[in-house]
């Protein structure tokens, strides 16, 4: 059986080159992702280049029932690779309370959805931008 990953951001730059990485090595893939800075064309490029369906979750980890709902859902999920973050350098100096609510909200909310549902295995990406 292949082991299931959830990549959050899994339809953005780095996420989604890391999902072809992930099912080209034989793993089974959900994408969470709010497409905020993306789209679903995302899905079908990724879809057209691995040959295989993907699951995908439309989610913002940012409200924590949705973050709860989602992790519940993929519990027997072995690893979560975090990519959801908002990460506009100059955006993030304009706004940078919307950047820390939305990012360090997120974050929170992943990581004890992860803890209730035992799932020990996490990777914190940063970013190119930073
Ligand atoms: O709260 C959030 C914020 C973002 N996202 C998603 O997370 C993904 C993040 O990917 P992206 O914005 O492409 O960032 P990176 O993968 O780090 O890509 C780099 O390259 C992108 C394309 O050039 C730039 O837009 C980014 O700023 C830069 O960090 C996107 O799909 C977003 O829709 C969420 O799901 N939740």
């Amino acid at each position: 059986m292949k082991a299931k990953v959830i990549v959050t951001g899994g339809c953005g730059y780095i996420g989604s080159h890391t999902v072809i990485e992930l099912i080209e090595n034989n793993f089974e893939v959900v994408i969470v992702d709010d497409l905020s800075n993306s789209s679903k064309k995302s899905l079908s490029r990724i879809e057209q280049i691995t040959s295989v369906l993907l699951q995908f979750e439309e989610v913002n980890l940012a409200d924590e029932q949705q973050a709860y709902a989602v992790i519940k859902k993929h519990k027997d999920a072995k690893a979560v690779i975090h990519f959801a973050a908002h990460k506009a350098v100059g955006e993030s100096v304009e706004k940078p309370l919307m950047y820390y609510q939305n990012n360090l909200f997120s974050l929170i909310n992943l990581l004890s959805a992860l803890q209730e549902n035992t799932i020990s295995n996490f990777i914190f990406s940063s970013s190119a931008t930073v």
